[in-house]
This record gives C-alpha cells, structure tokens and sequence, in this order.
C-alpha cells in the first residue's frame, strides 16, 4: 500500500439530492437523497431491481437523472469532479476488451482518465502493487480472456485500486469471487479505510465486510427506506455462519420490511 494515511475530515464527498431516474418507460429513482461523508464506509443494500445498480451509475455520471443533482467534493457531475481520485468497479462485467488484453494492462488503463492519454512514470510499480492487493500479481501478463470470472472481477477491483482513490464506489464487487478471495478483499478494504478512503459498496449480504461498515443504506422500490447504523445481526441468527441482517433498532421499519428490503428474507 502506497496510500498516506489520512484522518477523516468530515468533508461531504458524495452528496446526492433528489434523485429521480427513468429508464426507458420505467421511473427507477423516485427521489433519493443521499451524503456520504469522508472516511465512511457505506453499504447500499435492497432486493433485486430495487435500484442500487441504477443510483450509484448515476452517482458516478454513466445514467443522467430526470430530476435531483449529484455532487462529488463539492462539484457537479462534470470536468470539474476530481476523477483521478474516484474508483468505481462496476457491477460483474467481464473485464474482457475483445481486444487481446493482459491483466496488467487493464488495471493500467485505471490511471488513464480525462484527456491524459500516457500513464504516470510509476505505472508498472503501480499496477502490480493493485494486483498484489488482489492476490493476482502472478497473473499480470495472462491474457484476461484466460482468467475466471472471479479473477476477473479481482482485476477489475484492481483497475480501480490504482488510482489509489480517495473515494471507492463498488457495485457487488464480491459476487461471484471465492471464500478466501472476499477475505482478501476485507483487508484491502480495511486498509484503505484505515488510510482514509470513502467507500460506498452495493452489497447483498455483508459478508465479510460486515465489520467495516459504518453506515447502511437500504432500497426498496427505488425509494430509500433505511439510512443509519449497519443492521447488526439478530440474536436468533446469530449462529457462526449465519449472514443475515436486521435493522438497527433505531429505525421505523419493522424487522421483517427491512430483512426483505435488503434481500435478505430467511
Ligand atoms: N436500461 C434499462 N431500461 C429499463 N429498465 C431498466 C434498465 N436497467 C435497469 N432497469 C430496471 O431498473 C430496475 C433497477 O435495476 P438495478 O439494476 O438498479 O437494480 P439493483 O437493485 O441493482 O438490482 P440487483 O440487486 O439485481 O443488481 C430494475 O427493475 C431493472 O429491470
């Protein structure tokens, strides 16, 4: 980790307000506001097509709102935004480019952003150090295409960890990756926070990185029904093993609303 530790500021990083997205026919968002300040590290939970997908591809500029603005650091969605510092891995893609590509040079397409067209002097030292973080430097000259679904999706963790970002946005980053892979995946998340990295992670169970979480955001029908302290496990579930979720005790929600909220239901 090349990161310099950071204490948090406070700073509000991300700061969406009154969030409306249609797709085609159908209006996805309906008026989400959300802040996610410097240094935390938020889980955006909710059942399939609840909208976590959708809210943080607006949040980063790929899909424009129909109503509400995104700021990030204090500038809207724009040149202006301080991409360089901005991670984001998107939901399970494959990291393929249909052009013969090595894993070392997607993760070193990570530091290309705005009009840069050459990576930095220390590219290569760089981007083995993201795919070390990874447990995949050995593979930094394979072909992506010859890669498992699972390394790829590492790869594409690490094309966002070369940035060495201030700000991480994830979507499902661990689906489909291994036992061991997301234990790995914890650590370097924890490393990141610890140097003071903001990360806003869609998540369906935490999992693993239940113990960094500070904060839960819970969707339901692309309305926000839970912003507040990660739902810790009930005591009836709380069996070794056992990763489902409930909701802190100071929310209106029921138990049960919020359980199938986050996809959880047993
Ligand atoms: N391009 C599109 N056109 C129309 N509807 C879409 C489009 N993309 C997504 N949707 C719909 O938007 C809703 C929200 O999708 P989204 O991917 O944001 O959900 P999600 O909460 O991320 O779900 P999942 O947990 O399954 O990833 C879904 O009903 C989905 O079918």
């Amino acid at each position: 980790m090349t990161t310099t530790v950071q204490s948090p500021t406070g700073e509000t990083v991300v700061e969406a307000v009154g969030i409306h997205v249609t797709l085609g026919t159908s209006h996805i968002l309906r008026g989400i506001d959300l802040s996610v300040h410097d240094g935390e590290i938020v889980a955006l939970l909710g059942a399939n097509g609840s909208g976590k997908s959708t809210l943080v591809r607006t949040l980063v500029g790929i899909l424009p709102s129909t109503e509400g603005t995104v700021t990030l650091y204090g500038k809207p969605l724009g040149r202006q935004v301080p991409w360089k510092n901005i991670g984001y891995v998107p939901q399970r893609v494959s990291a393929g480019t249909g052009v013969p590509s090595t894993a070392a040079e997607v993760v070193a397409s990570g530091l290309l952003y705005g009009l840069k067209i050459r990576t930095p002097r220390n590219a290569s030292a760089r981007t083995l150090d993201a795919l070390d973080q990874v447990g995949l430097a050995d593979l930094a000259d394979r072909s992506v295409n010859e890669l498992s679904g699972g390394q790829q999706q590492r790869v594409l963790i690490a094309r966002a960890l070369v940035r060495e970002p201030r700000l991480l946005l994830l979507d499902e980053p661990v689906a489909g990756v291994d036992q061991p892979s997301q234990e790995n995946f914890a650590e370097t998340l924890s490393n990141l926070a610890a140097h003071g990295t903001t990360v806003l992670v869609v998540l369906h169970e935490l999992g693993a990185l239940a113990p960094l979480i500070t904060r839960t955001v819970v969707l339901r029908h692309g309305r926000k029904v839970h912003d507040g302290a990660p739902l810790p496990p009930a005591p009836e579930h709380a069996a070794a093993g056992h990763q489902h979720l409930h909701p802190a005790s100071s929310t209106a929600q029921t138990p049960v609303s919020l359980i199938q909220d986050a996809g959880f239901g047993s």
